[in-house]
């Protein structure tokens, strides 16, 4: 059945137009006016009521009536004056329905028949309206913090104009659930339900509450079982996002609000309640595309040769050249009028498009569209394809080409003029291995839903590298089977190597790119012997490493010749990585050898090095 989709004014940024506008655009149905949004909004309540009739929105609810409930005289009379007073402010709304939070007063009796009765009667003035009441246990309520108790209250109240709300964050961070809603709680007492996930983080749940919800797909909090108990109790009612977050708050309306819708949709369809296009099926990297110029392609082919890469293939009608090594494919884009000049005018050199493989684009393109995902159409020559392409949060591309049974590797072959030497691919590289992003600060969590619902890749627990000059806070992206990984760094200072790119090249976007080699300690070697400029690593690490690991001297010895980095996991798979130096201050390479099912990527290594990183002078 559709549920009408809503969303709290509380969740976005900006004045209650702005919001009611954000929400309005992402295509939300109905919101909930948070009642500060109203105080501080210069119209009158009759105005807002028409401003959201105007952009389509229905007001679900009116939130929310505070330290009701069980409160001593003369309190309790007062706020029952108080409760005349909203229904008032409501009927001008034209909302139906108040939220009322139970009671965080230590004054608050501990007595749920006053509870129950104090509800009755606020329920019975709101009857006579033609209003309603929902009662709402917040987790750090006084003596109601549980659903269970708050059912408990609205059942002895036993009045029609008072029901139950939920909301997910209350129950889940309290490590509780909803089993027994559906027996205990006829669906038509189910007023409202709200919906919110969060990271798991060990701090009280009124902090953690006002400061770090985030949409459901966000967070780590079981919030699709939670939506899957309300449905299996019969609620009808709308689903409604609740959402306190610092980040939200700062960032721009309708950014956030898309991203709201995108969570519900993805939700809904979690527990079948939605239809989308199917996952796709993902097999790795087929490219990396540099947006240059003449100047810096030269040089970047350059770097790239002693990498052991070469010029493979030229573009049939585009100034773009394909440069390979093994299964490595990276296109360094010239072409004038073309997205990749556009971000070459704004940024300088710089990663201006990945390509995924996956098993049907067309496929994946309908589900972007259906979880509100811009979809890219470069313009084509005669003849050649049309990829198909998703902007990601940033606006970086994000091609979508047929895995390599369905003909990844046709798009060379339709669209370049291949050497001979190179139309197979030959050289050490298996491939990409990863490529890592840098957001600009309050992008996380945009980019963690983009690549959790469209893509179904699973986020890493979140790790912080210690760059010297500030905190870089890191989550890694990948597919099931490994073929796909994308680390997000994220640097609210703008001195450490990722602020550095965000904030001095006005953008964020790939900041590294990984190559796979069955052999890091050849692959690397090869590469000094052609000048490759990569990143020296002071001998202090390898006596650590000598000591964490219990490295033979012949083992670490080789490991520091090469400067490589080596990490090991739990399960004796190992990790043997080494580092260029970037590319005019921008971007750099990574050569990395996974052996014994290592998952990681070197997180233990990334202080090191980026501190290396830094001891260079500023261009190197
Ligand atoms: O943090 C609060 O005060 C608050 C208010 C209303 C809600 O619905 C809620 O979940 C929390
Ligand atoms: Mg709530």
């Amino acid at each position: 059945m559709h549920h009408k989709r809503s969303i709290a004014t509380v969740c976005l940024s900006g004045s209650l137009p702005d919001k009611l506008e954000a929400a309005a655009a992402a295509g939300f149905e109905a919101v909930e006016i948070f009642e500060n949004d109203l105080l501080t909004f210069e119209g009158s309540a009759r105005e807002a009521r028409r401003l959201c009739a105007d952009l389509g929105l229905e007001i679900a609810i009116f939130q929310p009536f505070r330290d009701f409930e069980a409160m001593p005289e003369p309190q309790r009379a007062r706020n029952l004056d108080r409760a005349e007073r909203k229904f008032d402010t409501m009927q001008a709304l034209g909302a139906e329905l108040l939220l009322v939070c139970s009671n965080v007063q230590a004054a608050a009796l501990p007595e749920p028949a006053r509870a129950a009765a104090d509800l009755r009667e606020m329920a019975e003035r709101a009857g006579r309206r033609g209003l309603r009441i929902g009662y709402e246990a917040l987790a750090w309520g006084t003596h109601t913090n549980r659903w269970r108790q708050a059912w408990d209250i609205v059942q002895q109240a036993d009045h029609p104009a008072l029901g139950l709300i939920l909301d997910s964050f209350h129950t889940l961070c309290l490590g509780d659930d909803l089993a027994g809603l559906a027996q205990a709680v006829p669906a038509e007492k189910l007023f409202f339900v709200q919906f919110a996930d969060a990271p798991r983080l060990t701090l009280d749940p009124l902090s953690w509450s006002r400061h770090f919800r985030s949409f459901p797909g966000q967070g780590e909090l079981p919030v699709a079982g939670f939506l899957r108990d309300i449905l299996a109790a019969g609620y009808c009612g709308p689903l409604s996002l609740e959402v306190f977050n610092d980040e939200f708050r700062a960032a721009p309306s309708r950014r956030i609000a898309r991203d709201g819708l995108r969570s519900l949709i993805w939700l809904e369809e979690q527990v079948g309640n939605a239809a989308l296009p199917a996952m796709p099926k993902l097999s790795g990297i087929e490219f990396v595309e540099f947006a240059v110029d003449h100047a810096a392609r030269a040089e970047l082919g350059a770097m790239l040769g002693t990498m052991g890469f070469r010029h493979a293939g030229t573009h049939r009608s585009k100034d773009v050249e394909l440069w390979r090594n093994g299964g490595a494919n990276l296109v360094l884009n010239a072409e004038p009028d073309s997205a990749a000049s556009e971000r070459f005018q704004q940024l300088g050199p710089s990663v201006c498009a990945m390509a995924f493989r996956v098993d049907d684009p067309a496929r994946l393109v309908a589900r972007a569209e259906a979880l509100l995902c811009p979809v890219w159409r470069e313009r084509t020559g005669e003849g050649e394809r049309r990829i198909p392409a998703l902007r990601a949060p940033d606006g970086t591309l994000i091609y979508l080409v047929e895995n390599p049974e369905g003909g990844a590797r046709r798009i060379w072959e339709d669209d370049f003029h291949l050497e001979e030497a190179e139309a197979t691919g030959s050289g050490g590289l298996l491939g990409m291995d990863h490529a890592a992003q840098a957001l600009a600060p309050g992008m996380m969590d945009s980019f963690v839903l983009f690549y959790r619902a469209l893509f179904g890749l699973e986020p890493d627990t979140p790790w912080e590298l210690p760059d010297p000059y500030g905190l870089v806070r890191s989550r890694a992206f990948a597919s099931g089977d490994g073929s796909l990984r994308l680390p997000l760094n994220v640097s609210e200072s703008t001195r450490t190597g990722t602020g550095r790119f965000v904030s001095a090249f006005a953008g964020a976007g790939v900041h590294h790119i990984a190559f796979a080699t069955p052999d890091a300690e050849a692959t690397v070697a090869a590469a000094a012997a052609r000048g490759a400029p990569l990143l020296d690593i002071p001998s202090n690490y390898y006596e650590d490493l000598g000591a964490r690991f219990g490295l033979e001297d012949a083992e670490l010895n080789a490991l520091a010749r090469q400067h490589l980095l080596y990490d090991r996991d739990a399960q004796g798979g190992t990790f043997r990585h080494a580092y260029t130096r970037a590319f005019r201050d921008r971007f750099f390479f990574e050569i990395v050898e996974r052996a014994g099912g290592y998952a990681g990527f070197g997180a233990a290594n990334a202080a090191v090095r980026m501190a290396a990183q830094r001891r260079l002078p500023r261009g190197d």
